[in-house]
C-alpha cells in the first residue's frame, strides 16, 4: 500500500460507534486514515480522541474531512474508503455521493456495516465501472471495533489483497494452539501475535451472508441465556444476582462464551437509580435491527430448518406486546409453580446447564447447515473451518466452544451438518436426559423456553428415519391432489389416489 507521507492510507466514512472505533484501530495499527461523517461533530470528536490517545513520540494518523471530495483528494491510490454507515439507503447515498466526487474505478469501497447480502451482490454489479464495491461485515461491537473485531471480508479477489494487511492488522487475533483470544484493550498498543480473526470467505455478497447468521445464531445464542435466566427466577425463584453467579460459574466451563460472560455481568449490575438490580428496571421490550430476521427469511427460502433462530426473532417479537401479555396474564390458565427440594433444585441447575449446551450446538447445527445450503445455491465455495476460526475472538459469539467446530469440520470439511461429528453427537448423548428434564419441567411450570425446547425439537426430527410427512403426503393427496412417491418405488415416481372415487384406485402418474 502507498504510504505517501501527506496522504492517508483509508478512508472512513461513518463515525458512529462502529465506524470511530475501526477509524482509531486503523490508526494504532500504524495507517494514516482520513474521516468523515455527516455531522462533523464526530469528524472532530474522532480526531481529538486520535490525539488524545497517540504517544507523544508519534505523528498524527488522523486527518478531519469536511467533504468527500477532500477525503478523496486526501487518499494515496488507488484509495480505499471503508463505509461504516446504516445498511440499506445510506450506503447507496455514499456512493453516489463518492461517484459525484470524482472516484475512480481502480478505488476500492468496502462496506462494513450490516447490508443485506442480495443488496451487496447487486452493487457489486451496478458500481463495477466506477469503483470496486467491496465489502467487509465486522462482528465485535463497540469494543471489537476498537481493539479486534472478527472481519467477513468478500468480492472482488483483487481488492483483498490490497486491503489484507490491513485487516490482519485490526482482527482480532486468537493463540494459534488453544483457539483462545489474545486480547489488549490498550490504545496505541495492538496485538499483533497470534492468528487474526479475518479471512476472505467468497465471492460478493457471501461475507454479509455469513455475518447475516452470525447474527441469527447470536439471536439465538442470547435467547437461550435468556431463557435460562426466565427458569432459573421463575422455577427455583433465585435473584438476579444469584443467577449471575451460577452464569460465572457455567463461563468457566463448556459455556464459555462473551455473551455468557456480559449476561452475568448485567445481571448483577445495580440500578443507580433504586438500587434494585438494573435488569429489573429494564423494560422487556427487544429491539432488533433485522438480521436475525433475514436469517429466518432465508431459511424458510431455502426450506433449510432453522427453528432456534426463528424461535429467537419470534421471542423478541413477542416481547414487544407487553399490553396484550399483561391482558392475558390473568386470563389464561397456566400450570401450579414447581415446589423442589433444595437437592431437586440443585439437579434443576445441573440440567439446565446441559440443555443449554445441547440447544447450543443444535443452534450452531441449524446456522452451519444453513450456511451450506445458501452456498450451494448461489456457488459459492465456503470455508467452513476458516469461518468457525474467524469466531473464535473478535466478533459476539466468540465462545470457547468455537474451537470444537473448528476441529469438526477440519477433520470433515464436507460435515453435512455439525450433528453429524462425533465429537459433539457423543457429548449430546450424555447430556440429553438433562435438556430433556429441562424442557419438561419448563412446560410443567408454564415458562416458555421456546429455544431451548425448538432446538431439542430439531435434534429429536433428526434422530427420526420416519417423520409423519407420510400422513402429510396423504393429505395433501387427498384434498389437492399433489401426488406422492412410494417407499417401495423409485425416487421420482409419483402417485395419486383417487380419494373421491368409491373404488380409490391408484394411479402411476
Ligand atoms: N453497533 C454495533 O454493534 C454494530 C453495528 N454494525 C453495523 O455497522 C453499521 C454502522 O453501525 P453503527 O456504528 O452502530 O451506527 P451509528 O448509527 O452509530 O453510526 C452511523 C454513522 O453514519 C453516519 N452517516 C449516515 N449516513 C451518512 C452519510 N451519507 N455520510 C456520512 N455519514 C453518514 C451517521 O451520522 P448521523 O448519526 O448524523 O446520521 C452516524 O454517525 C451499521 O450497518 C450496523 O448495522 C455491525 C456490527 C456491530
Ligand atoms: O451485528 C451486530 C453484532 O454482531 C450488532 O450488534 C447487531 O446490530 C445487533 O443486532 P440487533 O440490533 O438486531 O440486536
Amino acid at each position: 500500500m502507498n504510504t505517501h507521507a501527506q496522504m492517508s492510507n483509508i478512508g472512513v466514512i461513518g463515525l458512529g460507534v462502529m465506524g470511530k472505533n475501526l477509524a482509531l484501530n486503523i490508526a494504532d495499527n500504524g495507517y494514516h486514515v482520513a474521516v468523515f461523517d455527516l455531522d462533523h461533530q464526530k469528524v472532530i470528536a474522532t480526531v481529538e480522541q486520535e490525539q488524545a490517545e497517540r504517544l507523544a513520540d508519534k505523528a498524527p494518523r488522523m486527518l478531519a474531512c469536511n467533504n468527500i471530495s477532500e477525503m478523496l483528494n486526501n487518499l494515496a491510490t488507488p484509495r480505499v474508503i471503508v463505509l461504516s454507515v446504516p445498511a440499506g439507503a445510506p450506503v447507496d447515498g455514499v456512493c453516489q455521493s463518492l461517484i459525484e466526487a470524482g472516484i475512480e474505478p481502480q478505488d476500492i469501497v468496502v462496506d462494513t456495516g450490516n447490508s443485506l447480502w442480495t443488496d451487496t451482490v447487486e452493487r457489486e454489479k451496478n458500481y463495477r465501472s466506477q469503483f470496486k464495491f467491496f465489502s467487509s461485515a465486522v462482528s465485535g461491537g463497540e469494543v471489537g471495533a476498537r481493539f479486534g473485531p472478527s472481519l467477513m471480508p468478500s468480492g472482488d479477489e483483487s481488492a483483498w489483497k490490497y486491503v489484507a494487511p490491513v485487516w490482519s492488522a485490526i482482527a482480532a487475533k486468537v493463540d494459534a494452539e488453544t483457539g483462545l483470544p489474545i486480547e489488549r484493550f490498550e490504545p496505541g498498543n495492538p496485538v499483533t501475535q497470534g492468528e487474526p480473526c479475518t479471512a476472505y470467505i467468497g465471492p460478493a455478497g457471501s461475507g454479509h451472508y455469513v455475518k447475516m447468521v452470525h447474527n441469527g445464531i447470536e439471536y439465538a445464542d442470547m435467547q437461550l441465556i435468556c431463557e435460562a435466566y426466565q427458569l432459573l427466577s421463575e422455577a427455583i425463584g433465585l435473584s438476579a444476582q444469584q443467577v449471575g453467579d451460577i452464569f460465572k460459574r457455567w463461563n468457566q466451563g463448556s459455556l464459555n462464551s462473551y455473551l455468557m460472560g456480559i449476561s452475568a455481568e448485567v445481571l448483577q449490575q445495580q440500578d443507580p437509580l433504586t438500587g434494585k438490580p438494573l435488569v429489573e428496571m429494564i423494560l422487556d421490550k427487544a429491539g432488533q435491527k433485522g438480521t436475525g430476521l433475514w436469517t429466518a427469511v432465508s431459511s424458510l427460502q431455502i426450506g433449510c430448518p432453522a427453528p432456534t433462530i426463528a424461535e429467537a426473532v419470534y421471542a423478541r417479537a413477542v416481547s414487544t406486546q407487553k399490553d396484550l401479555r399483561v391482558q392475558l396474564q390473568h386470563k389464561l390458565a397456566g400450570p401450579q409453580e414447581l415446589s423442589l427440594t433444595d437437592s431437586e433444585k440443585a439437579e434443576f441447575i445441573d440440567n439446565l446447564e446441559a440443555a443449554l449446551y445441547c440447544a447450543k450446538v443444535s443452534c450452531y447445527a441449524q446456522g452451519f447447515q444453513l450456511m451450506a445450503m445458501n452456498a450451494k445455491e448461489q456457488g459459492w465455495t465456503l470455508n467452513f473451518a476458516e469461518i468457525a476460526k474467524i469466531w473464535r475472538a473478535g466478533c459476539i459469539i466468540r465462545a470457547t466452544f468455537l474451537q470444537s467446530i473448528t476441529k469438526a469440520y477440519q477433520q470433515d470439511p464436507q460435515l453435512a451438518n455439525l450433528l453429524m461429528a462425533d465429537s459433539f453427537n457423543q457429548t449430546i448423548a450424555e447430556k440429553h436426559l438433562g435438556w430433556r428434564k429441562t424442557v419438561a419441567q419448563a412446560v410443567m411450570a408454564g415458562i416458555p423456553a421456546p429455544c431451548i425446547s425448538s432446538a431439542l425439537a430439531y435434534y429429536d426430527s433428526y434422530r427420526c428415519e420416519t417423520l409423519p410427512a407420510n400422513l402429510l403426503q396423504g393429505q395433501r393427496d387427498f384434498f389437492g391432489a399433489h401426488t406422492f412417491e412410494r417407499t417401495d418405488k423409485p425416487a421420482g415416481e409419483k402417485y395419486h389416489l383417487d380419494w373421491s372415487a368409491p373404488q380409490r384406485t391408484l394411479s402411476k402418474l
